[in-house]
């Protein structure tokens, strides 16, 4: 199908997201009437190469000028190597690369360009997921919510449950999976719990030039430094009731704060803020999950994970656990959104993103138009 999206029905979305880590695109298919999913189908990964990342980098934190024009470029190249691999594709949902965030002053910015997008794949394309929710009063993140509320009903799980996504940021769903739509008062909690990868990311590439601590391996060797964790969680940040959101950077005085350490206890202790502040971020929920399922790059670091199980009191299992891609979550989830788009619902609510209502976002750029 080229042109109209069938207005009824199961589609074959094809969703695509390049995260805050700046590693690459991921992409996989859903298939979805944009309610129940009924279906996952296959998934692809295309990194970005070295000097396509350092034009990506330079684009963080800009809201215009030549270094988003270049990164908008890398953007799209890269998008449409990852997804024409893909057939009998009936819509695609492209997140772009958030480059800025600021919902409550310059809103927010992802880069691609969905309508060149359509026309190079010869497919719709559903884009800008996030700018109708900022005009509506919220926080523009997290989107992935509704998405893991239907993987809560896909599951069948009957208690509430959490899913936490390590990323660069980290973000939390709190889901109550009896309640029928995700809209619904008291379906989700959901915002974003403070840094996750982003800071040791950061610090392994100052000091040792590398791109993560793989395994934990460096934060194993060192010791956390309790006062500079103190001094992390009283910042307002973990105060402030959620949805809340953050930009990648937010965080930055947590790297100023760990300087003064050898390379193991600095990894050490901005990993062990990562975990309290998503046992702070648990506080906010209406009731204790049964689970938290983890998803994203952080559930591959045992280190971040044993913290993290340390400071909450339920079992904190990979996303596998409960038969789901940790690294393909997000590009479903923006397959499942895209859906949600075409058939005109709710992509947020004042639960997950604090907008005044429940809203739905995104441009929908069909081929030829
Ligand atoms: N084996 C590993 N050991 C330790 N950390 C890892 C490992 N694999 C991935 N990570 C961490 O996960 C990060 C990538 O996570 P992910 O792909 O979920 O990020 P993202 O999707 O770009 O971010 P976001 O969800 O914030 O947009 C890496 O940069 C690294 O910090
Ligand atoms: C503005 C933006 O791009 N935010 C991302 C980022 O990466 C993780 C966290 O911060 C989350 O808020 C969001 O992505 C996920 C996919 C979301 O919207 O649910």
């Amino acid at each position: 199908m080229n042109g109209a999206i069938a207005r009824t029905g199961v589609l074959r979305a094809l969703g695509a997201m390049s995260g805050t880590s700046l590693d690459g695109v991921d992409a996989a298919v859903v298939e979805t009437d944009g309610i129940t999913i009924s279906a996952f189908g296959p998934s692809g990964y295309r990194a970005y190469l070295p000097e396509e990342r350092a034009i990506l980098r330079a684009g963080l934190g800009r809201w215009q000028g030549a270094e988003v024009e270049l990164a908008g470029d890398v953007v799209d190249v890269a998008h449409f190597e990852a997804l024409r691999r893909f057939e009998g594709i009936d819509l695609v949902g492209f997140h772009g690369q958030t480059l800025a965030h600021d919902p409550r002053g310059h809103g927010t910015l992802q880069v691609g360009d969905g309508a060149a997008l359509a026309e190079a794949l010869g497919l719709p394309v559903v884009w800008d997921f996030r700018s109708q929710d900022v005009r509506m009063g919220g926080e523009g993140a997290p989107l992935a919510p509704f998405f893991h509320f239907a993987c809560a009903k896909w599951m069948g799980a009957t208690a509430p449950l959490a899913f936490l996504n390590l990323g660069g940021v980290g973000n939390l769903t709190w889901i109550d999976p009896s309640q029928p739509a995700p809209e619904v008062p008291g379906a989700l909690l959901a915002f974003d719990t403070g840094p996750a990868n982003a800071p040791v990311n950061d610090l392994m590439s100052a000091r040792l030039g590398l791109e993560m601590d793989a395994g934990g391996a460096l934060a194993a060797q060192g010791t956390v430094a309790e006062g500079m964790l103190e001094e992390f969680l009283a910042a307002r940040f973990f105060a402030r009731m959620p949805p809340k959101s953050l930009d990648r950077n937010d965080f930055a005085f947590a790297s100023k704060l760990v300087e003064p350490l050898g390379d193991a206890d600095a990894a050490a202790t901005l990993t062990a803020m990562s975990a309290a502040a998503v046992a702070r971020g648990m506080e906010h929920c209406p009731q204790p999950p049964a689970r938290v399922l983890v998803t994203g790059g952080g559930r591959r670091n045992p280190v971040l994970m044993r913290m993290l199980a340390a400071g909450l009191d339920c079992p904190v299992e990979p996303v596998e656990a409960a038969g789901l891609d940790g690294d393909m979550l997000e590009a479903q989830a923006f397959a499942y959104l895209a859906v949600r788009v075409a058939r005109g619902l709710p992509t947020s609510c004042p639960g997950t993103t604090g907008v005044r209502a429940a809203v739905g976002g995104g441009i929908v750029s069909v081929p030829g138009a």
